[in-house]
């Protein structure tokens, strides 16, 4: 098939379509109108999935055929989002939004292409998939064999053992992601193999041992290559720079030299895959484009950000400055103050109206030290009551309350209809399981529960019509009061599908309706710190800085962190590179990389004002002055 090939004139027509956006710059042209296979590398803020969103639509208009698509892929939901809703606002843009084209997360495209056929080829179901709730089953499981208990109550070991037993392979080899497996004569072995078959047939999986079934089915039809390479002729792969070997070499696999590919990412953001094989990733392969200019921020935090880059040209900030970058360093007795100097300084620098259209952040590498001694180790020094990230959709789906509570609450960026009412489907599976429904017993999960209980031949008007209120309202979970009224609201939709001897009062007192230890609204709070001043106040979100990739922030806090592997300060060991008094040492270890590209991530982050913030005890005198040189407010907190 021949692709649409963009021109100047398809470029000129953007300028009605988005009229926010400027893709007038040699770099985004050129990004918008290659046509073969090629990599960009573009720096933070250089708005990829925007260029990306703005190139579907343009090659939308052109698509000739209704049988075979354009894929796109992206790591993370949030980018996925992004795209979708972009292209949704108009007519041609939504077309891209259905067959045959595919937009989706790598994982999605696995599990639909890949591991379920292969699955559903296998007579096999899926229940969950969710590396959490896969470890405490099969950590329960084990815990009821006496030969495996003994062995965990003299090995710290043998629990993250036995809870990351995952398939790898095409030949679905048992290993594990949490700990070496014992030899498979030995005694314990078959113990563990029993476990995953278990768990295998009542559809309980990990996250991996989705890529190992991906990996079988295309032993199992090698034709199937040709076949999705047939159908995806135009391949789009945005933040491919976390992308793993092991999925680099996967996609390899699918699709093949007919196929165009065309990879987004950002080399010096890699935070994410995992290190297995990393020297094999290619991205960027040479010519790669690039797009070397950030719409996010000005020269001055270009200028910061450009210091803890790892490798690369510099990033050129063509926003205006608005606030100088600032260092806050603190007295150790004094770490549990400095979000409420940042939010206090955020004040001084922004109005309500400011405050109100963009968000305050304050991030960290690590959510957890391990040592009290030291603090700025973790996010825990500097806010006690961090009670952790959001909890990602997937450990989710057996917490029936999350599932209930608006997404706000349960998502860091906000989650689409069509994942509410997955969400609700699957909230009312919880229910009727724990009422010991007979018309769910083989139901696996949300999205066969309509479909079979029709199938059944139940009357399930009252049902969707629940879902629907559910989808729609999505805060039934979110308060105590309206956590309250869910039980009724149930039973009336239920009624005709539970055992006839369970009364209201029963079905109310089931445990799936008990009190969440971690309530949505508790968990909201211990992500936040609300800080006044002078009469006003402004909140400030705290999180890990993988946990807010990609986003775009009003202010944003750094606060230094204790990386386990290299045993190092990232910032101390970044501020003499940052302050120019001294170059990065090029012998510096891959785990010492890894912190400067964590930093890389969260001090690119804002628009307005950049914060970082460490102990005094590990800031040099000469540092504070190389940084003011730069125009950096360097401030104590003594
Ligand atoms: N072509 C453009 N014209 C004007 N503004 C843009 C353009 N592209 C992106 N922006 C704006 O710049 C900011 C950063 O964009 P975006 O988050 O898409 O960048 P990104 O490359 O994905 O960043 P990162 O890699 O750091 O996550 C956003 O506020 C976005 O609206």
């Amino acid at each position: 098939m021949t692709l649409p090939v963009l021109s100047d004139e398809d470029i000129d027509a953007l300028a009605a379509l988005t009229a926010d956006l400027d893709f007038t710059d040699a770099e985004r042209r050129a990004v918008l109108l290659e046509g073969g296979t090629r990599d960009v590398n573009a720096a933070p803020g250089s708005g990829k999935t925007t260029v990306l969103a703005a190139k579907l639509l343009l090659l939308a208009r052109k698509w000739p055929d209704d049988r075979r698509g354009i894929c796109v892929l992206s790591h993370t939901n949030v980018a996925r989002e992004e795209i979708q809703k972009r292209l949704a606002g108009t007519p041609d843009g939504s077309r891209l939004l259905a067959y045959p084209h595919f937009i989706g997360t790598i994982h999605a495209f696995v599990n639909q292409f890949l591991a379920l056929p292969f699955l559903r080829s296998e007579g096999l179901e899926v229940d969950v998939i969710d590396d959490e709730v896969f470890a405490n089953r099969a950590i329960g499981m084990a815990m009821r064999k006496a030969p495996l208990r003994g062995w965990a109550a003299n090995n710290d070991g043998v629990k993250p053992m036995v809870g990351g037993l995952v398939f790898r392979g095409s030949g679905l080899e048992l290993v594990s992601e949490g700990g070496k497996l014992p030899k498979p004569d030995s005694k314990s072995y078959p113990l563990l193999h029993d476990i995953k078959l278990e768990l295998t047939a009542k559809g309980v999986f990990r996250y991996a041992d989705m890529f190992a079934f991906a990996e079988a089915l295309l032993k199992k039809s090698p034709a199937l290559r040709g076949r999705l390479s047939k159908r995806f002729p135009l391949v789009f792969i945005d933040e491919m720079q976390d992308t793993s070997w092991a999925q680099e070499d996967l996609l390899n696999r699918l699709f093949d030299d007919t196929v165009t590919v065309q990879r987004l990412g950002d080399l010096n953001q890699r935070i994410l895959g995992s290190d297995e094989g990393a020297a094999n990733l290619t991205f960027p392969r040479a010519p790669a484009l690039t797009i070397s200019t950030s719409k996010r921020f000005g020269p001055l935090i270009a200028a910061a950000v450009s210091g803890v880059r790892v490798g690369g040209a510099a990033v050129v900030g063509t926003s205006a400055d608005v606030h100088p970058p600032m260092l806050l360093t603190y007295a150790t007795a004094r770490v549990g103050e400095v979000l409420n100097l940042f939010g206090q300084k955020v004040l001084e620098r922004f109005s309500d109206e400011q405050l109100g259209s963009g968000s305050v952040r304050a991030l960290c590498a690590r959510k957890q030290g391990d040592a009290k001694e030291e603090p700025g180790r973790s996010l825990i020094d500097y806010w006690p009551g961090y009670g952790g990230d959001v909890k990602s959709s997937g450990s989710r789906s057996e917490r029936f309350w999350a599932l209930l509570a608006s997404p706000r609450l349960t998502a860091s960026a906000a989650s689409t209809l069509v994942d509410r009412a997955v969400d609700a489907k699957r909230a009312v599976l919880l229910v009727l399981r724990a009422a010991g429904s007979e018309h769910v017993s083989t139901v696996r999960d949300g999205p066969q529960l309509l479909r079979r209980l029709q199938e059944a031949g139940q009357d399930t008007a009252h049902v969707r019509l629940l879902c629907r209120t559910l989808a729609l309202q999505g805060t039934l979970g979110a308060s105590k009061a309206s956590r309250l009224e869910v039980p009724g609201l149930f039973y009336q939709a239920l009624k005709g599908l539970l055992p006839s001897a369970l009364s209201f009062a029963d079905f109310a007192k089931l445990s799936v309706f008990e009190e969440p230890e971690d309530a949505p609204e508790v968990e909201l709070e211990q992500r936040h710190c609300r800080v006044e001043h002078g009469g006003r106040q402004v909140q400030v979100e705290i999180g890990s800085i993988a946990s807010m990739k990609g986003e775009t922030h009003l202010a944003t806090l750094v606060l230094e962190s204790f990386g386990w592997r290299p045993r190092r300060f990232d910032l101390e060991l970044a501020l003499p590179v940052l302050a120019g008094v001294e170059a990065r040492d090029a012998r510096m270890t891959d785990h010492q990389l890894a912190l400067f590209r964590n930093l890389y991530v969260g001090m690119s982050r804002p628009t307005s004002f950049l914060c970082i913030s460490a102990n005094e005890s590990r800031v040099r005198e000469d540092v504070k002055r190389g940084l003011a040189a730069q125009g950096w407010v360097v401030e104590r907190l003594g």
